[in-house]
């Protein structure tokens, strides 16, 4: 449920919606090792560079799995208020219309769960996590589509480094797969939108992801929009059989800035509710972000100064969502 107090339906009301996004980047990562592979390396990297954003086929994510997770996740939004704050934490738990800590505010309610031991820090893990509805299904649930989203994303990351001729092929997964990697799944849950005249509402508000890699699943339900290199927006026509991956910040720098992260938003339009589950690729907190070597080229010239992955979600956790973080670690 998202109750918002006085004056905040204003402070997200959106005025117009957008067209449709003309052409879908699509990667089929079910690809066998030839042309055929190679041909979706290509695919990626120039999705990457264009959109920053693409659509996953082939992607060998169980479907009764990702049917299964989204039940789980529908049974606990549909739990009684007081139950789902039974889970409520911060920055992992249930909490609903604000987002992060400084001020922004979504038609949104959601869960953060920590996927890995360092993302489930300084909370609970799924492990150690019982959510209060029947018995522990939804965590075990959740927490199984997070492993087999992580493997995809890993699958992206190889199929990327060879797409970008970059040696070893886990020079980008390896972030991902290391057990110290600061990974988290985000369910999100938009209730449809109270009337309102016509108009739309902030579900999510623009953004970059931080980490290396984001890959989403939606129900049918549309809303997500992606932002394109001139500032303009586009409605993502939902594919509740497909995965949406989006270059998130740490990327941008590893690829010294060949790949842009995407701005992305959620737009409330619907009488229908739409869920999606977002697992988010993060690398450890020690982990050093710099370009590539072999990225940069004979001479070429770093746009970032170095820093930990600690130090970026510190900076980030600090900010508002909407802000440009990256320019602060230009050279
Ligand atoms: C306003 C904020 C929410 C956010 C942390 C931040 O300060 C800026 C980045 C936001 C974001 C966007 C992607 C993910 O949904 C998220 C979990 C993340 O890692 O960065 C959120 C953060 C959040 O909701 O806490
Ligand atoms: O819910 C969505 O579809 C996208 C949400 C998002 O961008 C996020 O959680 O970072
Ligand atoms: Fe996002």
């Amino acid at each position: 449920m998202v109750v918002l107090a006085k004056g905040e339906l204003e402070q997200i009301a959106l005025p117009a919606a957008q067209p449709p996004l003309a052409h879908v980047r699509e990667v089929d990562l079910s690809a066998a090792p030839g042309p055929g592979r190679a041909a979706a390396a290509r695919a990626l990297v120039s999705a990457c560079e264009e959109q920053g954003f693409f659509k996953v086929t082939g992607h060998g994510v169980p479907p009764e799995l990702v049917r299964a997770a989204e039940a789980a996740a529908a049974e606990f939004f549909a739990l009684p208020q007081a139950e789902k704050e039974a889970a409520a934490g911060r920055p992992l738990g249930y909490d609903s219309k604000r987002i992060g800590v400084s001020g922004d505010l979504g038609w949104i309610e959601y869960l953060m769960l920590g996927v890995t031991p360092a993302g489930a820090l300084p909370a609970a893990s799924f492990a150690s996590w019982t959510l209060p509805c029947a018995g522990a299904a939804v965590a075990d649930l959740l927490e199984e589509y997070a492993a087999a989203v992580r493997r995809m994303a890993c699958g992206v990351l190889e199929l990327m480094a060879e797409g970008l001729g970059i040696a070893p092929a886990d020079a980008l997964s390896r972030l991902v797969a290391d057990a110290e990697s600061d990974s988290m799944l985000r369910v999100n849950h938009y209730p449809p939108r109270p009337e309102l005249q016509g108009r739309l509402l902030t579900g999510f508000g623009e953004h970059t992801d931080p980490q290396v890699i984001s890959v989403l699943r939606s129900n049918g339900t549309s809303g997500l929009e992606i932002c394109a290199r001139d500032g303009s927006w586009a409605a993502v026509p939902p594919d509740p059989d497909s995965f949406f991956v989006n270059v998130a910040d740490a990327l941008q720098v590893l690829t010294n800035g060949r790949f842009r992260s995407v701005r992305h938003r959620v737009v409330v339009s619907s009488e229908r509710p739409r869920v999606s589950m977002i697992f988010f690729g993060g690398p450890p907190f020690g982990q050093r972000l710099a370009p590539l070597r072999q990225l940069l080229g004979d001479g070429g010239r770093s746009r970032y100064r170095e820093f930990t992955w600690k130090e970026y979600k510190s900076s980030t956790h600090k900010g508002r969502l909407a802000t440009d973080r990256l320019c602060s670690f230009e050279n």
